[in-house]
């Protein structure tokens, strides 16, 4: 299914955008399953969204359990940590269940263990494919400059990871280290909303979006969802982008 994508304005209307689609997937989710899994992207792109996903009054927040896309290896008070933006834009103001949010905890130098630790509970109480891999209803992502989606970083053994739904990363050059999904959890979702905000990113969108991909592939390009994928853009990080009928 091809990638859809939305251009808003600006952050804030991406974010309003962002809100009401997350909602109506998790409601839907809920009203078919009985629960939803919602795995979390950190970052600075999703703060807006969560701020009005918390002010949204159609998610039976009790029936969510919430995950993370990645996270890095600082306590979870440290500014840096994704659990943290979370919990202060979103976690504090709705009503899911404590032993429904699933904070990765990511400590060096037991980072695999973590790993291993974090896709144990993932597949203990996510739906889980045919064969195994974590199927979560709807995972949100953010785009680094290069490419980078979760902390899938170009050329790291956690980006080429292929069967383990969770891995570490800690090669040089990453600091802090980190525990991130892995590509077959991410092509499993039923929903991948990618949010890309600012004219910092026009370039990689650009080049992620191109027809004739040139090069290595960006690991946002190595996606093959199953199920469908939205690109969230505003119009500065859409620059580049053809627009329809232009
Ligand atoms: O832990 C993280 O940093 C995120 O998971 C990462 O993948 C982020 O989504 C991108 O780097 C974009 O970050 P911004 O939204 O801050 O541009």
């Amino acid at each position: 299914m091809p990638p859809q994508i939305r251009i808003l304005d600006d952050p804030e209307t991406l974010a309003e955008a962002a809100a009401a689609r997350c909602e109506e997937i998790l409601r839907r989710a809920v009203a078919t399953a009985g629960t939803a899994h919602l795995a979390l992207a950190g970052g600075r792109t999703p703060r807006a969204l969560y701020r009005r996903l918390a002010r949204r009054g159609g998610i039976d927040w009790r029936r969510v359990h919430v995950w993370f896309g990645d996270e890095r290896a600082v306590p979870f008070d440290d500014p840096r940590s994704n659990y943290r933006m979370a919990r202060e834009t979103l976690l504090e103001h709705v009503p899911v269940p404590p032993a429904q949010v699933h904070p990765m905890r990511a400590r060096p130098p037991c980072l695999r263990d973590d790993a291993e630790a974090y896709a144990a509970t993932l597949c203990a109480l996510a739906p889980l494919s045919a064969l195994g891999v974590p199927c979560l209803d709807l995972v949100l992502l953010g785009l680094g400059a290069d490419g980078h989606v979760a902390s899938l970083f170009p050329g790291t053994r956690a980006l080429a990871e292929r069967d383990d739904p969770v891995a570490a990363v800690d090669e040089p050059g990453i600091e802090p280290p980190r525990l991130t999904l892995t590509l077959p959890v991410l092509d499993h979702a039923r929903h991948l909303l990618l949010l890309v905000a600012g004219e910092e990113k026009a370039a990689v969108v650009r080049r992620a979006l191109a027809e004739a991909p040139r090069g290595e592939p960006l690991p946002v390009q190595r996606l093959a969802p199953r199920g469908t994928l939205e690109w969230f853009l505003d119009a500065a990080a859409a620059a580049g982008v053809p627009r329809e009928g232009a």
